[in-house]
């Protein structure tokens, strides 16, 4: 019994049915929502179809409730379509914290990702950054796909074995159409079902049923994320003639056992998750520093002579890192400057809770709006300046990777990862190339225009 309840926290005023549907912005919402916590502070609330979300736009909110209650928010929200009826309910980035998998899947990932796995990919880091530096030779314009191509490349070998050939590689392209699909199929509002689960109960034949079947051809699409090449490299694998990779090595473990379906389930989706969360993310970081070096071409100039100074003509190693603070704050600043995953992925609460004042019920979804935190003017001085410097000299400012791969028991497993993939394609780059904007016919700079688009968040709209 609760004599004056504590009130959810505030947010723009829903319509009866459809909550604040109409209200949600459909693009760059990071930015809206940080105009609205202007408004209603810096934990809000908006409803779809009755179902409650709030957004926490600044670090002490985020990482109050996601690391320091982490044991009620690292749940992922279910969605009737999604998850149970197109099957993702067991996908990593999806699958309950409560459900025992969680802990077996973060194990697993853990194996492949921590810094001596990382330490083993360096051979394949570095010829696929001499690959990326001949494409960009040769077809410097097409820049977008040759860093997907470069990412997959790592991605798909180190998973699977698979060896990407070319920019239109079947597995690479297949995974870029079942990315585009998912998006789709996880907008807001986008199943009426979700929103009143009693049609479930409608078989499929019955007029408002239809989602039944589309849903199950939503399926076998989604099917090319994880099954196809799982079961690529088992035949591989099974033949004996294969390139060593995750998959291979947990398929043939070294104490000998036999694994079995459980098991085999498990590396599958496993296996999947490395590319669904590190292909797409890793490519927008890329993306960013072209950007940043092409509009700052003074720090570029720092950058380069760092690596000039260390590394010289030969080939960039992982143990460089140690020795160039430079290039070290400039990663950092592209991470903030243009978080790849500026709304994180989707936290859902276990459990009633309150904090700071406002009521927080049991299966609300909860996201931290990452880029307004990489903006807090508060932690990061004139925040839209690109200056790798913030991180250096005797005050540095916050290690902005404290908040960019996430929080709680959900933070990012691929972080290490990606930071050692992405330092070895810069300093590879900037010891061959000179990067700067793009020339018009009459031989004036064309000024890149920096806009985030759905393609750097769909990892963010996969939940
Ligand atoms: C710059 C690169 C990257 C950024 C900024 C990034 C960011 C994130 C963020 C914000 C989350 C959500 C965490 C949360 O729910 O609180 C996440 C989850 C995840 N990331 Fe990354 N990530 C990156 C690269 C990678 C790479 C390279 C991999 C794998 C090779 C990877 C695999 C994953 C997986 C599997 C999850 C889901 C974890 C779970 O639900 O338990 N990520 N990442």
């Amino acid at each position: 019994y609760r004599s004056t309840p504590t009130p959810l926290p505030p947010g723009p005023k829903p319509k009866f049915f459809s909550g604040n549907l109409h209200q949600l912005p459909k693009i760059e919402k990071w930015k809206v929502y940080r105009e609205w916590s202007n408004t209603y502070g810096p934990i809000f609330m908006y409803k779809v179809f009755g179902k409650k979300t709030i957004i926490l736009n600044t670090l002490k909110t985020a990482s109050d409730l996601l690391d320091g209650r982490s044991n009620l928010y690292s749940d992922r929200p279910r969605s009737w379509i999604y998850t149970e009826y197109i099957g993702r309910s067991l996908s990593v980035l999806n699958v309950s914290s409560q459900n025992p998998r969680h802990k077996i899947y973060r194990k697993l990932m853990h194996s492949g990702l921590n810094a001596r796995a990382i330490n083993s990919y360096q051979n394949l880091m570095e010829q696929e950054s001499q690959t990326l530096a001949q494409n960009l030779m040769e077809f410097p314009d097409d820049f977008i796909n040759h860093l997907r191509q470069n990412a997959g490349a790592i991605i798909l070998k180190l998973a699977y074995g698979w060896t990407v050939t070319g920019n239109r590689d079947r597995f690479v392209v297949a995974m870029e159409e079942a990315f585009e699909l998912t998006a789709e199929l996880t907008r807001p509002g986008k199943w009426l079902v979700d929103a009143i689960p009693l049609l479930r109960f409608i078989p499929s034949w019955f007029p408002g049923g239809s989602f039944k079947l589309r849903a199950e051809e939503h399926k076998r699409e989604l099917l090319a994320v994880d099954q196809i090449p799982f079961d690529w490299a088992k035949k591989e694998i099974n033949s004996g003639n294969y390139i060593p990779s995750f998959t291979s090595q947990h398929l043939f473990p070294e104490d000998g056992h036999k694994v079995n379906a459980e098991e085999e389930d498990i590396l599958k989706w496993t296996s999947s998750a490395l590319y669904v969360g590190g292909a797409d993310t890793t490519v927008a970081t890329m993306t960013a520093f072209f950007a940043a070096m092409s509009l700052f071409p003074s720090t570029q100039e720092k950058a380069r002579q760092e690596v000039d100074e260390i590394i010289g003509i030969r080939k960039p190693v992982f143990a460089d890192q140690a020795s160039m603070p430079y290039i070290s704050a400039l990663i950092k600043e592209v991470l903030r400057w243009a978080p790849s995953a500026p709304l994180g992925l989707p936290h859902y609460v276990i459990q009633d809770d309150i904090y700071s004042g406002h009521f927080i019920p049991k299966d609300t979804i909860v996201f931290a709006n990452i880029w307004a935190i990489s903006r807090q003017e508060e932690i990061y001085p004139n925040p839209e300046e690109f200056d790798p410097e913030r991180y250096l000299g005797p005050t540095p400012q916050m290690d902005p990777r404290k908040f960019l791969f996430g929080f709680g028991r959900r933070v990012c497993p691929g972080a290490a990862f990606a930071e050692a993939s992405v330092f070895i394609n810069i300093t590879n780059l900037l010891s061959q190339f000179t990067i700067s904007k793009a020339i018009d016919t009459n031989g004036a700079e064309i000024t890149p225009t920096i806009e985030f688009t759905s393609t750097m968040t769909r990892v963010a709209q996969t939940m």
